[in-house]
């Protein structure tokens, strides 16, 4: 049967024009232009397998991460690759390596925080990859507080130089990706000080080992943090320990766009808000909220693949099983996830261009919509990794047992996705950063604001709470305005009540901390609003293709009320919807799940993945599932002998009962 297209009539029931909604996917013919040529390279290069990986020792796998790094960059180099092609290239080689950390954030932190001069210096050796970085913030003692990190760099006025030290076990850099065995350099934050004074945590450009044999140089003790999560996954990454023992470096290799220190040991502060040294976390949110999209669309690709190949139960008349695809179940699990990585593009669409015009903006000193950038990308992404974690878990199980096998693709992308609910700041720590979004929560705003800003939020409340009584069956059907104010409704009725308590406590921090568990529902509450605001917005565009418009706007309809639907406590407490709002709302959805049902294959294959990049028999393009999975089978590494190494030891002496004397 090889050739066949097993889904070939399922791919022909689509109701919309496939190519043009690849474009809509891609974000533009351009993108997409780059993104299938660059993916069908990698997809066809030998020295890009990844199929191997779940089988190899840590070391074999971390040295066969350094080859096709390696072998990647040659790519670059001889293809004669433009920057956003070097970056698609990356993500299909589809490996976590030591490259993500040092074009990741070690450039773009020398991009956002060095001087002009300090740029020129660095950036050309970074780019030709002539030093390696990697990005040193996290410590053995603390990570989500960044203030309380205790790395120290003392000025040293007689050699105009910083002494960085490590003055305890728990200052020691702990996490840092590239760090372990490959970074040649690191940014890494310490407190200032300068004359006996502290002046808070800044970026140095350190040196970790010798350009020449690659040894640690002297004072820097540096390795491994050991094995993580899974087989394969995010081992391919050397996440390192790092201490310092009063290791000097040059007075310009501190990053100085924000502040700087003079060779008279005078500290100055530019103009520049203080929060720039955290501006390359901004700008890594905002790639991982683009990223989920990309983790969740695989995952949903997979699974919406195999359950239309997959059948159980309700044959008749000895004619075939029913595809689990069609059991209303499985679309009411499957459907929103769908729906959601279509949301999370259009977001992650959005974040990309508020953070381009955030850049633009500091570039001309207008600092005022950082903090929006700084609420937006942090609970942005606490809200999709989240749900992209949970839902590539879903997805696993939506697979059946199936989707246990390594060859699923499932447990590998996994594994490598959740530490993204960690890495770049926890996502409960990340929620209680979201003050500043569309309402006021922040103990700050009751408190210096006084009752004002309760009162404002209360009449603003209201006013969404008498227009939403027009929300009816008829609007929640067709309307997206009335969906929208719903979504106000609810997020404004929680940040309202939790600025009202808070404005019952005397002490403002303890009211922040009391009410923390509530302020993180609120947090969720607005940056769902945004999600649904901006797909809603998305739609408003005009989008060229046949039916790929409506395709969308039954994904966004899908996104908005499964939301309503899992949440609905918090929407029938606002009192924008009754009781039996909430019963058409999931009428609505099985009604949606229907209209989707035979684009399904259609809207997955939208996304352009080659089989390569999937990696996963479950979901290959042509469906021909069962003979892939009995062939891999045979070529597990058990199997390569019948009877297993092991059996004349352990089992022939518990089968003939030998097995007091054997020698275990
Ligand atoms: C892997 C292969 C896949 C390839 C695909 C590529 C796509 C993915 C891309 C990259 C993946 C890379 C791999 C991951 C590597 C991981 C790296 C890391 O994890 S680096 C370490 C990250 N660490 C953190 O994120 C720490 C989290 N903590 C913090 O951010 C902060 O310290 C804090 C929680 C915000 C602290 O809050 P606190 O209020 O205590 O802080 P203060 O310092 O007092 O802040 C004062 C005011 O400043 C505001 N603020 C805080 N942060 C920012 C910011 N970033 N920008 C602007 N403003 C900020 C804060 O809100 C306070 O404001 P006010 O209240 O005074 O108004
Ligand atoms: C795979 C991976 C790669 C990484 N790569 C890097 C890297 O390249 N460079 C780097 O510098 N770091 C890196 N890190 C470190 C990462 O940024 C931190 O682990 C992350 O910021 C979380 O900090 P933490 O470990 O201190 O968690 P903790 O803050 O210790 O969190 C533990 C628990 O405490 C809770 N908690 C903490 N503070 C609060 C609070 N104020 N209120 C309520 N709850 C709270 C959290 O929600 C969590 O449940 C990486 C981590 C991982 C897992």
């Amino acid at each position: 049967m090889e050739g066949v297209d097993h889904l070939a009539h399922e791919r022909n029931k689509s109701e919309f024009d496939v190519d043009a909604m690849k474009i809509v996917w891609a974000g533009s013919p351009h993108a997409f232009d780059v993104s299938d040529r660059i993916s069908k390279l990698v997809a066809s290069d030998p020295g890009f397998r990844k199929d191997n990986r779940s089988t190899l020792s840590r070391k074999e796998l971390f040295k066969n991460t350094l080859r096709k790094a390696a072998y990647a960059w040659k790519t670059i180099v001889d293809l004669r690759l433009s920057e956003e092609e070097a970056a698609k290239l990356r993500f299909y080689v589809d490996e976590p390596a030591f490259t993500d950390l040092h074009w990741g954030m070690f450039i773009p932190a020398i991009k956002g925080q060095g001087t002009e001069e300090q740029q020129q210096k660095w950036l050309p050796l970074a780019y030709k990859m002539q030093i390696i970085g990697c990005y040193a913030q996290t410590e053995l003692g603390h990570g989500s507080n960044v203030q309380g990190l205790e790395t120290t760099a003392t000025f040293d006025s007689q050699t105009d130089e910083f002494i960085i030290h490590s003055p305890t076990l728990t200052s020691s850099k702990w996490w840092p990706g590239g760090l372990g065995k490959v970074a040649t350099h690191a940014i890494a934050y310490a407190r200032l000080i300068v004359g006996g004074r502290e002046h808070g945590v800044h970026g140095f450009i350190v040196q970790l080992r010798s350009l020449e044999d690659h040894s640690p140089l002297l004072g820097i003790t540096v390795g491994d943090i050991g094995m993580k999560f899974g087989n394969g996954a995010y081992n391919t990454m050397d996440n390192g320990v790092l201490q310092f023992d009063h290791v000097r470096i040059p007075r310009n290799q501190m990053l100085m766009r924000v502040s700087q220190v003079t060779c008279e040991g005078k500290y100055k502060q530019s103009d520049v808000p203080r929060q720039l040294v955290y501006g390359t976390m901004v700008y890594v949110r905002q790639t991982i909220v683009a990223d989920a999209s990309c983790a969740l669309s695989r995952a949903v690709c997979i699974a919406t693949r195999y359950s239309a190949v997959r059948r159980q139960f309700g044959s008749q008349n000895g004619g075939p099983e029913t595809q689990v695809i069609d059991y209303k179940t499985q679309q009411s699990r499957l459907f929103p996830l769908l729906a959601s990585a279509y949301a999370f593009r259009f977001i992650g669409e959005w974040l990309k261009w508020l953070y381009a015009d955030v850049t633009q903006r500091l570039q001309a000193n207008d600092f005022s919509t950082l903090p929006e950038a700084h609420a937006c990308t942090a609970g942005l992404k606490s809200l999709t990794t989240t749900a992209t974690a949970d839902g590539i878990e879903e997805c696993r199980k939506l697979c059946g047992g199936h989707g246990y096998l390594c060859s699923s693709g499932l447990p590998e992308l996994f594994a490598v996705y959740v530490p993204a609910c960690t890495y770049e700041g926890d996502n409960t720590v990340l929620l209680l950063q979201v003050r500043d979004m569309s309402c006021k929560v922040s103990h700050e705003d009751c408190f210096s604001a006084g009752v004002q800003a309760v009162q404002q939020e209360t009449s603003r409340y209201n006013s969404l709470y008498d227009s939403s009584r027009a929300f009816n069956a008829m609007s929640l059907r067709c309307s997206k305005s009335a969906l929208l104010e719903a979504f106000e409704a609810r997020a404004a009725r929680m940040s309202v009540a939790c600025a009202q308590n808070l404005s019952n406590f005397d002490n403002p921090e303890e009211g922040f901390a009391e009410l923390s568990a509530d302020l993180v529902e609120a947090a969720v509450a607005h940056c769902q609003l945004i999600v649904v605001s901006k797909f809603i917005e998305k739609l408003q565009q005009e989008i060229p293709g046949k039916g790929v418009k409506q395709q969308l706007e039954v994904l966004c309809n899908i996104y908005a009320l499964f939301l309503l639907h899992k949440h609905q406590g918090d929407f029938l407490s606002t009192g924008c919807i009754t009781p039996k709002h909430a019963a058409l709302a999931n009428d609505e959805l099985r009604s949606l799940y229907s209209q989707v049902r035979p684009n399904a294959i259609a809207l997955v294959d939208a996304f352009n993945y080659t089989d390569h990049y999937l990696g996963s028999i479950l979901g290959c393009y042509d469906g021909n599932v069962y003979p892939k999975l009995y062939e891999a089978a045979w070529k597990d590494p058990l199997n390569e002998s019948v009877v297993p190494d092991g059996y004349h030891l352990y089992i022939r002496p518990l089968l003939k009962q030998e097995i007091r004397t054997a020698r275990l």
